[in-house]
């Protein structure tokens, strides 16, 4: 097994400055993840899933504990890497798969699905051609593909979230709510897509309020509830 992930004893919580209180988001999390395993977390509404998520990715600073993330150079924690190691390692080998897309003004949506592979240093017709390859395969109208997606549905702003942040291999993947608000055939790609990046030994952390969508790729399940009892689900992972 390839270690991706050891975080221990990580707590987060928020000061309320308007309120002049401190609340926990979560306490002394401690989680391993290998390379190919999904991680599914679960827990009822504030529990803290998302802030996990957001914590892990470093958009939040933990304020205690550590995020030990194995990259391919080495082992670096999250919880205080410099913030110019970070953004480098969500360019290369972490990604965050949210409901939400950052549409930029005056970007195509084919423009934005290629970014990551153009910025990985592929060739641009290539990366343009693999970018229409994931905008099809999770259902997105080739009309719109040169458009603005500003303008977009929801739903169809979601896929090209999904085709973005999943056209590259990544060796960590964070997923919040990817399949919300997606239609059956675009949920159907993208459990196909994390099945196939799940073979190739990405490790995953979700949320996701219908597990059911994800049953068959799902590891081993942490429940954020205060008090809650901890489940194993199989321990067969072959990488
Ligand atoms: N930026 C913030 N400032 C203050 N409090 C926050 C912030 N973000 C989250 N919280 C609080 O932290 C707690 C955990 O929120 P979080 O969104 O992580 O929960 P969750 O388990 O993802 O919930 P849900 O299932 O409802 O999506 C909540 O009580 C929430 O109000």
């Amino acid at each position: 097994m390839t270690r991706i992930l050891d975080v221990r004893g990580l707590s987060k919580g928020f000061d309320m400055h308007h309120l002049g209180t401190h609340m926990a988001a979560f306490s002394d999390i401690s989680l391993t993840l290998d390379a190919g395993e999904f991680l599914l977390l679960k827990g009822r509404n504030g529990a803290g899933k998302s802030t996990l998520l957001r914590t892990l990715y470093r958009s939040y600073l933990a304020a205690k504990g550590e995020i030990l993330f194995h990259s391919s150079h080495g082992v670096i924690d999250l919880a205080r890497a410099a913030d110019v190691d970070v953004t480098h390692l969500r360019r290369t080998e972490i990604g965050f798969v949210t409901q939400f897309l950052t549409a930029r003004p005056r970007v195509s949506a084919e423009a934005l699905v290629a970014e990551p592979l153009r910025l990985a240093g592929h060739d641009a017709g290539d990366a343009l051609e693999r970018a229409r390859h994931w905008l099809a395969a999770f259902g997105v109208k080739p009309a719109l593909w040169p458009a603005y997606p500003t303008t977009f549905s929801g739903g169809e702003q979601q896929k090209v979230n999904l085709a973005r942040a999943l056209i590259l291999p990544q060796r960590l993947l964070l997923l919040d709510e990817p399949t919300a608000s997606l239609d059956a055939s675009a949920r159907a790609a993208l459990i196909d897509r994390l099945a196939e990046l799940k073979r190739h030994g990405t490790a995953m952390v979700g949320v996701f309020h219908h597990p059911g969508d994800v049953a068959t790729l799902i590891d081993r399940e942490i429940d954020l509830t205060p008090d809650a009892p901890q489940k194993e689900i199989r321990d067969d992972v072959a990488v």
